[in-house]
């Protein structure tokens, strides 16, 4: 399936577009199923969103939305670096989420103490726990993007990335500070009905030339990312300037 590639000339554009298609795609879901399921992402952008979710999500229930993240620094959870932190201060603790139906991933602190292996194999547990005992298709996948194309913690040239099995694994030498941290692998973040990249910024734009040029996911794992449904990317001009 083609991707759908918009470009914006600001980044706040880029923000607000997003958000309003996720409120549209989320009451969608909601109509259709019931429950809408959303793997965040942290990052930039994908915090971004949220914020903007926070002050207007039109006619979203977020009492039916089940909420999962895509990657998270396997940290004390009070640490600053936590995707989940960041996803509370800014959007869940302002919106009448379901406790219950949010899944954030073990922090190093928590019941799972540093053993970063057992924190992930219980987050795929959780994934084929929630709803129908199989892991979700989720109906959105927010992603974020590095200069180098990771996704969520899937970095160029690691087993975490050439994961075919496992939904979940450990990473324990991140190039990207923090070193340790869990993360959904590509065959999970490819049930997703949909699959959006939030990206902005020049040193992003290499990344986002190969993904539109079908480079391999070991060298770019963003180019090994996609949604049965749709395939988006929301750019900048910056980020956008390699592509034709
Ligand atoms: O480390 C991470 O980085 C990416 C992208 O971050 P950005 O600030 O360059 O947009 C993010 O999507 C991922 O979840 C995160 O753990």
């Amino acid at each position: 399936m083609i991707p759908e590639t918009l470009v914006f000339d600001d980044k706040n554009d880029l923000v607000a577009t997003a958000a309003n298609r996720f409120v549209d795609l989320v009451t969608r879901a909601q109509t259709e199923r019931g429950v809408a399921s959303v793997v965040l992402t942290g990052g930039s952008n994908g915090i971004a969103i949220l914020r903007a979710l926070a002050a207007d999500s039109g006619d979203i229930d977020w009492s039916r939305v089940e909420l999962f993240w895509g990657d998270d620094r396997f940290v004390p959870a009070d640490d600053p670096e936590r995707n989940y932190g960041q996803a509370r201060d800014a959007l869940l603790d302002h919106v009448p989420v379901d406790p219950d139906r949010i899944h954030p991933m073990a922090a190093s602190d928590g019941e799972f103490g540093d053993d970063i292996t057992a924190a992930a194999s219980a987050y795929a547990r959780v994934l084929g726990h929630v709803g129908t005992g199989q892991v979700p298709h989720f109906d959105l996948h927010l992603l974020g993007m590095g200069g180098e194309g990771h996704i969520n913690s899937l970095f160029p040239h690691t087993a975490a990335t050439a994961e075919t099995e496992k939904t979940v694994v450990a990473v324990e030498e991140s190039p990207k500070p923090p070193p340790r941290r869990i993360t959904l692998t590509l065959p999970v973040v490819n049930r997703s009905k949909a699959v959006w990249f939030l990206v902005a910024g020049a040193d992003k734009a290499d990344a986002v030339a190969a993904a539109h040029t079908g480079a391999s996911a070991a060298d770019w794992p963003c180019a090994g990312a996609h949604g049965t449904d749709e395939t988006v990317w929301f750019l900048d001009r910056p980020a956008a300037s390699r592509i034709s």
